[in-house]
């Protein structure tokens, strides 16, 4: 689909730090959206929403295979920060009941390490992505300033340090 829907602030959000591996990991896939036109360009982490009854480790299983035809495993939760999580809405439904990151326009996201699940599998550019960069963790402070969605830059901080760079 293109363009952002209008949303309830219970919306949730699953997205996938995918990395070369999930030991001794050496990149990170950033994926450039292509929609919306003020946001196209800017990189995010492969994912999406979470539709109803479905698990979030479904949806982004659903999603990575959707948007860019990857298989992947998935490692730990990337846990967000007291001070930044979101809480467990009320009317959340079945799969959210974990704090989550703020993301854009009211979005709950919640992030998980992966690879994939054939190591080696790069993935491939669909109609939501404008490319796929596999961008070295090293230097953190490159990778830093790539142009992130704003709401991702402290997923990006905590990804970093979560992998000790
Ligand atoms: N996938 C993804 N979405 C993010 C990230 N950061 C962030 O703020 N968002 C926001 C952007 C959107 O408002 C929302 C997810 O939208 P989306 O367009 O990826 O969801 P979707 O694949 O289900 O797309 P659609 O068919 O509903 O358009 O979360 C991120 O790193 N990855």
């Amino acid at each position: 689909m293109s363009g952002f829907d209008a949303v309830s602030a219970s919306r949730l959000v699953v997205a996938a730090a995918v990395l070369d591996r999930l030991e001794r990991p050496t990149t990170l896939l950033c994926a450039a959206r292509s929609y919306p036109p003020e946001h196209a360009g800017q990189f995010e982490l492969p994912g999406g929403k979470v539709e109803p009854a479905e698990r979030p480790e479904q949806a982004l299983a659903r999603e990575l295979d959707e948007e860019i035809g990857l298989s992947a495993r998935l490692g730990p939760e990337l846990i967000p920060p007291r001070d930044l999580a979101v809480p467990v809405p009320l009317e959340g439904g079945p799969g959210d009941d974990a704090p989550a990151w703020p993301a854009m326009h009211g979005f709950r996201m919640r992030v998980w390490l992966a690879e994939p699940a054939r190591l080696g599998d790069q993935g491939r550019v669909g109609a939501d992505h404008l490319s796929l960069e596999w961008l070295s963790l090293d230097p953190p402070d490159r990778l830093r300033r790539l142009p992130w969605l704003e709401a991702d830059l402290p997923v990006i901080d905590a990804l970093v340090a979560a992998l000790g760079r």
